[in-house]
């Protein structure tokens, strides 16, 4: 299937990149200076050739597509299949803005895509078929997982908590390295042991299927100093709650 990539960004540019090689790849984006090695830039992306062997990938910001609707309806006319990764654009407005195709199917990634480590929920439109989920998959499989789902009302929380996640736990780590200054190290140190404690639990945690409740029990001796951390951490759940509605709200108003 030839792809073509619309806004070649942060998410755009990973996608890009794991495709080279296997999909022959045109990228619309005029902000860019140049475009990943093995694609091919496109000035207008209307005049792109394809009907239904065409995948037009849209990655530009939610705010921006508004204004490429008209552009990239003729190729919705030739029968093109879309992929949207946009956070907050519904089904219905894509369609809507396309012309009223329903061949196209909503997917929300993660900046670990750019390593092959990401995990993307999909759901797909009206008029998807099963040939082209298969297509969807093979488009999304160089970023990691992928999981479908049937209802597009859970789209906001997987948002919230996949496709916003890593931010969360940078930024988590982030205070782990404040705090351990605060305590007397080093700045640079503490940055240093936070940051390898945070990628080498990770790595455990993708090593050991063990529930994660079980990965931390084996850190916690009781009467010790974890279990003295840990009861600091109560506050922890009502927190994530109110970060994964704040982010599932945002991205129910970004679809208007
Ligand atoms: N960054 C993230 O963690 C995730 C982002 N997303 C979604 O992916 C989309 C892209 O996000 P990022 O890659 O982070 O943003 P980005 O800002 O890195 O990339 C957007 C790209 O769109 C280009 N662009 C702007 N106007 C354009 C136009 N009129 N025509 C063509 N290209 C245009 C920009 O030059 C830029 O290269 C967003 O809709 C976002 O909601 C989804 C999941 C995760
Ligand atoms: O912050 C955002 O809106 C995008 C969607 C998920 C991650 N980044």
């Amino acid at each position: 299937m030839q792809v073509l990539l619309i806004g070649c960004g942060r998410m755009g540019s990973a996608m890009a990149r794991g495709w080279r090689g296997s999909e022959p790849v045109l990228v619309f984006d005029p902000m860019v200076d140049a475009v990943p090695e093995g694609t091919e830039r496109v000035e207008t992306p209307g005049t792109v050739a394809g009907g239904a062997e065409l995948a037009v990938v849209l990655a530009v910001k939610p705010q921006v597509f508004g204004s490429l609707g008209e552009a990239l309806r003729p190729l919705a006319d030739r029968g093109a299949l879309f992929l949207s990764i946009m956070a907050g654009i519904a089904l219905a407005g894509l369609g809507a803005a396309l012309g009223g195709s329903g061949r196209i199917v909503r997917a929300m990634p993660n900046t670990p895509a750019a390593i092959g480590r990401g995990i993307t929920a999909a759901v797909a439109g009206a008029d998807v078929a099963d040939a082209d989920r298969a297509a969807v998959d093979r488009l999304l499989a160089p970023t990691g997982e992928l999981v479908w789902i049937d209802d597009e009302g859970q789209i906001d929380a997987v948002t919230a908590v996949s496709g916003s996640g890593p931010a969360y736990f940078f930024r988590f780590a982030e205070a782990l390295a404040a705090a351990g200054a605060a305590e007397g190290l080093p700045p640079a140190l503490a940055m240093r042991l936070a940051r390898a404690t945070f990628t080498g639990a990770a790595a455990l945690a993708d090593a050991d299927a063990a529930p994660l409740a079980d990965l931390r029990r084996q850190v916690t001796s009781p009467g010790g100093t974890t279990a003295a951390g840990l009861a600091e951490m109560d506050a922890i759940d009502d927190l994530a709650r109110a970060v994964v509605a704040a982010a599932a709200a945002r991205s129910r108003a970004l679809a208007g």
